[in-house]
């Protein structure tokens, strides 16, 4: 009888194994039937199907173009849904939901307010609604057995001019659901550096931010979220390989990029499904998470966008058990590393630690020890 800790995990034990989520956007993670019925709640008649299967292949189908500008096309209609409070409210809700039933235990869940105003809200009243929703779908998951706490990020689009306004709100909504703030969208000929005054604003203020950078761009564009920006975290990252180099000899040399990155413990919100959809990687087993963790870096595993990629957290693990043998042990690896690089509090980061993530573990890896005594009583008798 060996220890089960070195094989990699089942799909059952991924799903109930305590995860934690730091970049899912919510208008890149509804349920296809809610967005059918919101369409036809609203009016909203430019759906491509009417029906939920159909609707979800849609997205993933769409989004699985090669370039990031046509997989964010695809947000057009989960956009034009979600224009009202109720619509928003239930979103949210449905969201944190979904993400307790899949065993994730903490998450920051970002949106764009300012794609929100159609039909007449206020950036207040969406971030309202969206945090009431997150509150109720945290008390449904509770009802089900499951805990989770959801924090939003307010994310700014980086192609308008809103940002410094969007990084008020959060400011303004901080102790009040809000945990930071992102800027998000096509990333080509839009620097983050266009918005500077967003972030010059939030680190007076000590708040905490992430930039989305390096997923369609390169290295500059990390250099500048970090180096001008002041980023807390980098939204993908992923591009950083281009700053390390393999020797055939399997020597590694990190780049003065590479090597800041790595020193500082800048946390990447890698997102493997996703990068595979806008042509960032060419397979799972090829992604550069698998050097990443190697190397040490503070790598951390996000679904990006549930509804485009058709994925969850527990997918991407199951993915990546697949490419890389990982074991529970890597699992947790990542997720304390997302845990340790959440917006929340020092100590409530450690309690959950501490107090969910490492128990979660060592109670599925001390599983195979009771499995065993079972199937030998089971023997004798
Ligand atoms: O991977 C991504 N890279 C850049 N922008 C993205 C990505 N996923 C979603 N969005 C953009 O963020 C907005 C707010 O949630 C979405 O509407 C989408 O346009
Ligand atoms: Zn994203």
């Amino acid at each position: 009888m060996t220890s089960q800790t070195h094989r990699p995990p089942t799909a059952d034990q991924i799903r109930r194994a305590p995860k934690v989520l730091l970049h899912d956007h919510l208008d890149g993670g509804l349920r296809p039937g809610t967005i059918i019925d919101l369409a036809r709640g609203s009016g909203y008649e430019a759906l491509p199907e009417q029906e939920a299967d159909k609707l979800g292949l849609w997205f993933r189908e769409a989004a699985d173009s090669g370039s990031l500008e046509r997989y964010l096309e695809t947000f057009a209609h989960t956009c034009a849904v979600m224009q009202t409070r109720e619509a928003l409210h239930r979103v949210a809700a449905e969201c944190a939901e979904d993400l307790a039933g899949d065993g994730v235990v903490y998450a920051e869940v970002r949106y764009a307010p300012e794609q929100h105003l159609e039909a007449g809200l206020t950036l207040e009243e969406v971030v309202e609604a969206v945090n009431e929703g997150f509150r109720e779908g945290e008390r449904r998951a509770r009802e089900n057995g499951h805990r989770i706490r959801v924090g939003a990020l307010l994310t700014a689009m980086r192609h308008a001019a809103r940002a410094l306004e969007i990084a008020e709100l959060a400011n303004r909504y901080r102790d009040a659901g809000v945990v930071g703030f992102d800027i998000a969208g096509a990333e080509a000929g839009f620097p983050p550096t266009r918005h500077l005054d967003a972030f010059e604003y939030l680190k007076r203020e000590n708040n905490h931010f992430t930039i989305h950078a390096g997923e369609a761009f390169g290295l500059p564009s990390i250099w500048q979220a970090l180096q001008w920006c002041g980023a807390d975290r980098l939204g993908h990252g992923v591009r950083i390989i281009d700053d390390i180099e393999v020797a055939e000899d399997g020597s590694v040399r990190l780049g003065r990029l590479a090597a800041y990155v790595r020193d500082k413990r800048v946390p990447l919100e890698l997102c493997p499904s996703s990068n595979l959809q806008t042509g960032a990687a060419a397979s799972y087993a090829e992604h550069p998470i698998g050097l990443l963790r190697k190397l040490h870096f503070r790598a951390t595993v996000n679904t990006d966008n549930r509804l485009m990629s058709g994925t969850s957290m527990s997918r991407e693990f199951e993915l990546l058990v697949e490419a890389f043998a990982y074991t529970l042990d890597d699992m947790q690896w990542f997720t304390v590393n997302a845990m340790k690089s959440a917006f929340i509090p020092f100590d409530e980061r450690l309690a959950m630690i501490n107090d969910v993530i490492k128990p979660g573990y060592a109670e599925l890896k001390s599983e195979w020890l009771f499995k065993q005594s079972a199937v030998t009583s089971e023997s004798v008798g």
